[in-house]
């Protein structure tokens, strides 16, 4: 049965890349896809992954209908098996809803993929919608991290290098480091739920405390550990 997924998580934990692994096999075993994005830092129409990979797309607009987008292919011959959606956070309530019709009404598997909350923690109303409406959520297993060593569940928004917690909620960009700051630049930082209620940015620990030691590893018990 035809599903709708969503596959979240912060920034840069590689749902783009997912995204773009999941219509190399679907494609690979010969079934007929549409690849959507929204506003990808890498340009219009583009879905890009930090690991170097870029493909085209649909851009969405506010304009998009799915379903029109859909039932129109179908209706003309053309076969549509799946569809794929990075940065689905942009997309509005009603087109996921038209995602879920897709899905329901024509058979059709949609793979939704973008991040749930913004720089503020509330959620983005299209990934409020899809948490609603999808057969599942799922978080992806590449952990980013906080500078800490914790898991990253947290986007952070720092202008200048500081964080800010008022905004708006669309502010397209990178994560630090990533690119280089210019004045007055809004730069991203995911961090743990504990930094972020804290506003603890790795800048804010650095200037803190300049000689600590460096962040301490993830916390390897977490693995798969095998019995000797
Ligand atoms: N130079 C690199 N070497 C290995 N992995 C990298 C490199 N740069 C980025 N990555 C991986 O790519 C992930 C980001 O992928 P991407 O699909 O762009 O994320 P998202 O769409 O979630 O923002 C990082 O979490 C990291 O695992
Ligand atoms: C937290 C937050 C993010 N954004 C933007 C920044 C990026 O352009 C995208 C997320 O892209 P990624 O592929 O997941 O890295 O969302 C925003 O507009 N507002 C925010 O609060």
């Amino acid at each position: 049965m035809a599903e709708l997924v969503f596959f979240s998580g912060t920034m840069d934990c590689g749902k783009s890349t997912l995204a773009l692994q999941m219509h190399h096999n679907h494609a690979a075993r010969g079934r007929d896809g549409l690849l959507f994005t929204r506003q990808d830092r890498a340009g219009s129409a583009t879905i890009s992954s930090r690991l170097g990979l870029t493909k085209r797309a649909y851009e969405v607009d506010d304009r998009t209908d799915f379903w029109v987008e859909v039932l129109g292919r179908r209706t003309q011959g053309r076969p549509v098996d799946y569809l794929i959606g990075d940065e689905a956070q942009f997309y509005t309530a009603a087109q996921v809803e038209q995602l879920a019709r897709v899905v329901d009404e024509l058979g059709v598997d949609a793979y939704a993929f973008g991040i749930s909350s913004d720089f503020r923690a509330r959620l983005f109303p299209g990934a409020q919608r899809l948490v609603e409406l999808a057969d599942r959520v799922e978080i992806l297993q590449v952990r980013a991290l906080c500078w800490c060593g914790a898991r990253a569940t947290h986007n952070a928004r720092t202008v200048d290098g500081v964080m800010v917690v008022e905004g708006e909620q669309v502010v397209v960009g990178d994560v630090a480091g990533a690119s280089d700051p210019h004045h007055g630049e809004v730069q991203y930082e995911v961090l743990c739920r504990r930094h972020h209620m804290r506003r603890m940015t790795a800048a804010a620990s650095r200037a803190l405390a300049p000689d600590a030691a460096p962040a301490p590893q993830p916390v390897l018990a977490e693995q798969p550990t095998l019995d000797v």
